[in-house]
């Protein structure tokens, strides 16, 4: 039996989870404990149950046995933005917020990812980076103590990915919620998160941690090892970029 040591203030404490569709038993019995101010990430083969384990702990979808813990509603950060076309950028960000000083609350979001000037602004009128920025200043202004991200820079292309990367680097660090990231980008994982999850057969199989100066190359190739590809030489890297004022 391994013991594990679950943090004091977790953001959000998994026990045994179970989740079925019909017959088929996609989760069975999975345990997770994620810490505030902690960044997972999880990879796994399509289909082994990633984004059902999201909505399980998004509370979108009932579970069929065990438990999931966990302090307030988590926010949620999809693949596809999501945003009402008919509502204003700031009034799509302060959906849910009393009405009371919700536009402040708005702009203040709106200016963390880079688009104070545009809160009358439209859906419409926002490239796909835009509007992936707006879904996350719509999560972060309910100051979650969980943020679960579904693949949420899947469909950007290669040097706004990165931007974006670097974008939610700086807003964990300052808001400080536990997050959980469901990617298929092995790279992307390992550049951002703290602690690397492998799913398989609907447990977690297995788990990496990168704090203490883990060399990302070596942790890459381990993880693409673990999910049985080759690891292939990593592309040239795009510059770190310094400011996401262009995204
Ligand atoms: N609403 C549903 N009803 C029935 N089966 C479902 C439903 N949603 C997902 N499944 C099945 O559950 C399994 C896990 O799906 P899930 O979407 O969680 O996988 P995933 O790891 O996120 O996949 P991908 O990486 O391709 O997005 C799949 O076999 C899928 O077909």
């Amino acid at each position: 039996m391994s013991l594990s040591v679950v943090p004091a203030n977790p953001a959000v404490l998994v026990r045994r989870l179970i989740r079925r569709y019909g017959e088929r038993t996609v989760i069975d019995g999975l345990d997770l404990t994620i810490a505030r101010g902690e960044f997972v990430a999880l990879l796994g083969e399509s289909g082994c149950g990633k984004t059902t384990l999201l909505r399980a702990l998004s509370g979108l979808d009932p579970i069929d046995g065990g438990s999931v813990e966990a302090p307030r509603r988590p926010a949620v950060v999809f693949q596809e933005h999501r945003l009402l076309p008919w509502e204003s950028l700031w009034r799509n960000v302060s959906l849910g917020l009393a009405a009371d000083g919700a536009r402040e609350r708005a702009a203040a979001a709106l200016s963390e990812v880079g688009l104070g000037d545009r809160l009358d602004d439209w859906p419409r009128n926002l490239s796909g980076g835009q509007a992936q920025r707006v879904a996350l200043a719509r999560a972060l202004v309910q100051e979650p103590e969980l943020l679960l991200l579904d693949e949420p820079f899947a469909a950007l292309d290669a040097l706004t990915r990165l931007r974006m990367h670097a974008l939610v680097k700086e807003l964990i660090a300052r808001h400080r919620p536990g997050v959980l990231l469901v990617t298929h980008d092995v790279d992307e994982a390992v550049a951002l998160a703290d602690r690397v999850l492998l799913m398989r057969d609907g447990a977690i199989a297995y788990e990496r941690r990168l704090a203490g100066g883990a060399a990302p190359q070596a942790v890459r190739d381990e993880l693409l090892a673990e999910l049985g590809v080759a690891a292939t030489p990593r592309a040239p890297a795009f510059p770190t970029p310094s400011s996401h004022s262009v995204v």
